[in-house]
C-alpha cells in the first residue's frame, strides 16, 4: 500500500535570527523567525510525513505554547516524527520539495540539504529532490517578508 503526503509552511523573515533550511545554516543577513528554529523546509517535510499517514500536523505532535519547544531543533523533530512512521511499518518512496524565496540563492546549498534530509529520513539522497523558486518580486516571498515551502512525500507500507 502507497500513502502520500503534502506540507506547506511559512516564516517570516527578520533580522538577528540565523537562517536555517533543510537542516543547513545559510549565510545571509536575516533569519527565519518561529518558535522552533523556523526550519521551514524541515517543518513542510514533517507535514508532509504526518500527512501520508494521517497524524494531522506538526502543532498536533509539537505545541508553539510549549515551552519544550521553544528554539527547537527541527531535525529532531523530524526524526521523532520519522520513528513514529517506521513504527507504522512504513518506508519511504520519495520527497519532493520546493522553497519558494527571493533570496538568498539556495543553489549552492541545495546539495548539503538532500544529504542531511536523508540522514533524518534514514535513506538515500537520490529519494530527495529540493528545488528553489523566486515568485519574480511578487508577494510576501518575492518582497523578502519571509519564506515558504512546499513538499510531497510518498510512503510504502513494507511491514
Ligand atoms: N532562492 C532561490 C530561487 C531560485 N533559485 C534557482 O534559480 C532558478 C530560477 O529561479 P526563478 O524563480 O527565476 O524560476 C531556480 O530554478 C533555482 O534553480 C535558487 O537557487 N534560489
Ligand atoms: C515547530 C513549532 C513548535 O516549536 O513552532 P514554529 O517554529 O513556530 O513552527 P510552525 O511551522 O509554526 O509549526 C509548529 C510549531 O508548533
Amino acid at each position: 500500500m502507497f500513502r502520500i503526503g503534502q506540507g506547506f509552511d511559512v516564516h517570516q523573515l527578520t533580522e538577528g535570527r540565523p537562517l536555517i533550511i533543510g537542516g543547513i545554516e545559510i549565510p545571509h543577513e536575516k533569519g527565519l523567525l518561529g518558535h522552533s528554529d523556523a526550519d521551514v523546509l524541515l517543518h513542510t517535510i514533517t507535514d508532509a510525513c504526518l500527512g501520508a499517514v494521517g497524524e494531522g500536523d506538526i502543532g498536533r505532535h509539537f505545541p508553539d505554547t510549549d515551552p519544550a519547544f521553544k528554539d527547537a531543533d527541527s531535525a529532531k523533530l523530524l526524526v521523532h516524527i520519522w520513528q513514529m512512521i517506521k513504527e507504522k511499518g512504513y518506508s519511504l518512496v520519495n520527497a519532493d520539495c520546493t522553497i519558494i524565496a527571493q533570496k538568498p540563492k539556495m543553489a549552492p546549498y541545495i546539495e548539503q540539504m538532500k544529504v542531511r534530509i536523508a540522514e533524518l529520513l534514514e535513506c538515500d539522497p537520490g529519494q530527495i529532490n529540493v528545488k528553489a523558486t523566486t515568485t519574480e518580486k511578487l508577494g510576501f516571498t518575492g518582497r523578502g517578508e519571509g519564506i515558504a515551502a512546499q513538499a510531497v512525500v510518498l510512503l510504502q507500507k513494507v511491514k
